[in-house]
Parts: structure tokens; sequence; C-alpha cells
């Protein structure tokens, strides 16, 4: 079994609650309230600056220049693809770049972005990407399965086009490197001695990333 099928298997409950949460087939079949999708982008544009600065710590990290260039890679598709899109969508309803990074932070984002910074300031580069990987892999994962699902409505849906994005091939191949990239790290420097600490790590990223969803689900309410 690969380390992140271990990982996963560790987190059976968590990684469901995550990967599959209402929020989730909100977006597959378009029942999703607008202001639970609003909240969700304007907290997420936050969420990506800070996940863009754990990836500058992932190159202060990065013990080879390999692995600085991968964490580099990482944190070009931040920048300069992922954001795009939350600055798209938002303009649509009138909001504009600086508008959305002055957005007040919400605490389930704060509580997420602070522990993974946490655990890579404390770790090494794995730790610190493993504390990543549910973000990055989750949601190619996600994307996945929400597209297969094929809803009869689905050319009028108006999430299709973030579906479309994380389904798509190019975030499709950012998640497929950052998991051979994580398999490689885990080659280099997991010992059994470690994989607890990993799991746990791994837990509460995902666990944080499914109180994410609900901290933007409650706000369709
Ligand atoms: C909360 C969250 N998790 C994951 C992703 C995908 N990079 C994201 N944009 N936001």
């Amino acid at each position: 079994m690969s380390f992140f099928e271990r990982l996963k298997t560790s987190a059976p409950a968590e990684w469901r609650a995550y990967t599959e949460h209402p929020f989730t087939n909100g977006l597959a079949d378009g029942s999703l309230p607008e202001t639970a999708f609003r909240h969700y982008l304007v907290q997420d544009y936050l969420f990506l600056i800070e996940f863009a600065r754990a990836y500058a710590l992932a190159v202060y990290k990065s013990p080879s220049l390999a692995d600085m260039r991968e964490a580099a890679t990482g944190l070009s598709a931040i920048l300069d693809v992922e954001m795009n899109l939350h600055v798209k969508l938002c303009g649509e309803w009138g909001l504009s770049a600086s508008d959305l990074e002055q957005a007040p932070p919400a605490a389930e984002m704060l509580a997420y972005t602070r522990y993974v910074l946490d655990a890579g300031m404390r770790g090494d580069l794995l730790a610190l990407k493993v504390a990543l990987a549910p973000c990055v892999i989750g949601y190619a994962e996600i994307a996945t399965r929400l597209a297969s699902l094929r809803h009869a409505d689905a050319a009028t849906n108006a999430y299709r086009v973030w579906i479309d994005e994380y389904a798509g091939a190019p975030y499709q191949e950012v998640a497929a490197n950052a998991r051979a990239h994580m398999e490689q790290l885990a080659d280099r420097y997991a010992t059994p001695a470690r994989e607890a600490e990993l799991i746990t790590i791994f837990k509460e990223a995902t666990r944080l990333e499914a109180d994410f969803w609900e901290m933007a689900w409650r706000a369709g309410k």
C-alpha cells in the first residue's frame, strides 16, 4: 500500500467527512445556496494566501534543489492559477481582488492555515507535505467524484466552473505531482517510528478541511 493510501486508511471517518461533505454534493447538483459558495470563495482566497506562505516554507525546508523546485511549482500553481479562479468568480458579484484580501478572516480559515504552518515550522519537509496533502490531493479526488456524478442539469449548474477547474487536467496534474513527491519523501524520511506522528498531522488537517466546508455550509442556512 502506498504511503498516501496508508494515511487515508488511518483516517477513514475524517476523510469521508471531508470528501463527502454536503457542501460538495451541493456543488455537484447546483443546490448549494449562493451565500454559502460566496462565503467559501472569499475565505478560500484568504486561505490560498496563507497556503502560498506554506509552500514558500516548503521551499525553505527543502533538503535538495529538486525538492525546492517542486515546492516552487506548487507555489506558482496557487499564485498564478488557482487564485485567478476566485478573482474571476467573485468579480461576477462585484468583488475585487483587494476586497477579497481585506475580508475579515474566519476562525476556521485561521485555525486550518495556522495548523499547517505550525506543522511545517516544527517539522521537516515530509511533515509539511503531509499537512498539505488533504488540501491539494483531496480537492483532486473530490472534483473527480463530483464530475462523475453527471447530474441532469450539469450544463446549467452555476458551480460547474468550480468542478471543471479542479477536475481538469492542469489541477489533476498538480495533485498527482504532489502525491508522487510525497511518496518519494516518505521513502526517504518516513520511519515506522514516525508513522503515528505523520498520521496525526494528516488526520488533523483533514478534520480542519471538513470544518472549512462546514463553516461555509452554515453561512448558507
Ligand atoms: C480549503 C481548501 N482546501 C483545498 C484547496 C485546493 N487547493 C482549496 N482551494 N481550499
